[in-house]
């Protein structure tokens, strides 16, 4: 019952999420997959006149119950955030008699990152492309305030709301750094996107604030690439390209600079990408730089 939903979150009444009735959503669209689930297009309809609300509802895949506590944290997470650049919670759907819940989330129109830029690169210039990435700053340096390390930081999560505002979304990786430690020891990682990976995360599975700042120098590299990289990295998990990876990034190889990037864009991307986590500049020293970039219009 309600009560039992209140406790299980430790949510107080003040903070009453909305609970959606499973029977006035309407199925519109499949619009992605993130970690461990789909994400569809309702209508929140319960006039039944189609006026009701557009939602986005993020379900578990079925029969996979080992999922549904990373679920209900990645629920407690995401209802904890309020940042105008992080992907709004907007409440929770019982089905199944309250064997199975979705999440449902403020709809973004404009879709990911990834296809936005791939859809809309002739119209979207440097300082645009400046403006989302301090936008991203701004949510993870929201994130980093609460504590949280997103730990998979990536274009293909940050949603478009507008041509001038992008969020971040799918905290299913999401991590709380323990108050006594600087860093979350991740003890089984299943399938790691690790091209976005700092090397620490690779080899002793620890996440920082500083392994997000190393993602966020990826997702740099693929705001100004357009994310054209048809061959978009997968997940792999293989050990040994893993390994192999982690050897060429000690030998001080990096990604090389997109077609046209900006030099200063580029020279803060190597920034990111220090070996060592102490090296790496923090989210809020990168969105000053970022800002003053966007005010003078060179490039
Ligand atoms: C975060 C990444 C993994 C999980 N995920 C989240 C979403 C998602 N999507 C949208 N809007 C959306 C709008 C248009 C399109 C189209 C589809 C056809 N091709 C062009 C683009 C796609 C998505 N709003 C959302 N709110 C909260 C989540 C969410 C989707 N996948």
């Amino acid at each position: 019952d309600k009560d039992s939903f209140l406790r299980t979150f430790n949510l107080s009444y003040q903070q009453e999420p909305s609970l959606y009735e499973e029977r006035h959503l309407r199925y519109i669209n499949l619009l992605g997959k993130g970690n461990f689930g789909s994400v569809e297009l309702c209508r929140y309809d319960p006039l039944g006149d189609n006026t009701g609300e557009l939602v986005a509802v993020k379900k578990l895949q079925p029969n996979k119950q080992s999922n549904m506590a990373e679920f209900q944290r990645e629920i407690h997470t995401i209802s904890s955030l309020h940042c105008e650049n992080i992907v709004k919670y907007l409440g929770v759907c019982y089905s199944m008699g309250r064997l199975n819940m979705s999440l449902v989330m403020e709809y973004l129109p404009n879709g990911s990152l990834v296809s936005y830029l791939e859809k809309n690169r002739q119209n979207v210039n440097s300082k645009r492309l400046l403006l989302f990435a301090s936008q991203i700053c701004k949510g993870m340096e929201y994130l980093q305030s609460m504590r949280y390390v997103h730990r998979d930081l990536a274009a293909r999560n940050i949603l478009v709301a507008s041509e001038t505002l992008v969020k971040i979304a799918d905290f299913g990786l999401t991590k709380i750094i323990p108050f006594d430690k600087e860093y979350y020891r991740v003890t089984h990682p299943g399938e790691s996107p690790i091209f976005w990976y700092a090397p620490e995360s690779i080899t002793e599975f620890k996440f920082s604030h500083k392994s997000d700042v190393w993602s966020f120098g990826i997702v740099l590299h693929e705001l100004f690439s357009y994310c054209e990289h048809k061959q978009n990295p997968k997940k792999v998990s293989v050990p040994s390209i893993a390994m192999h990876l982690v050897n060429i990034l000690k030998e001080n190889w990096r990604l090389p600079a997109p077609l046209h990037c900006p030099p200063r864009v580029y020279a803060m991307m190597l920034n990111c990408w220090a070996y060592n986590s102490e090296d790496r500049p923090s989210f809020s020293s990168l969105g000053e730089q970022i800002k003053t970039y966007i005010q003078d219009d060179r490039d």
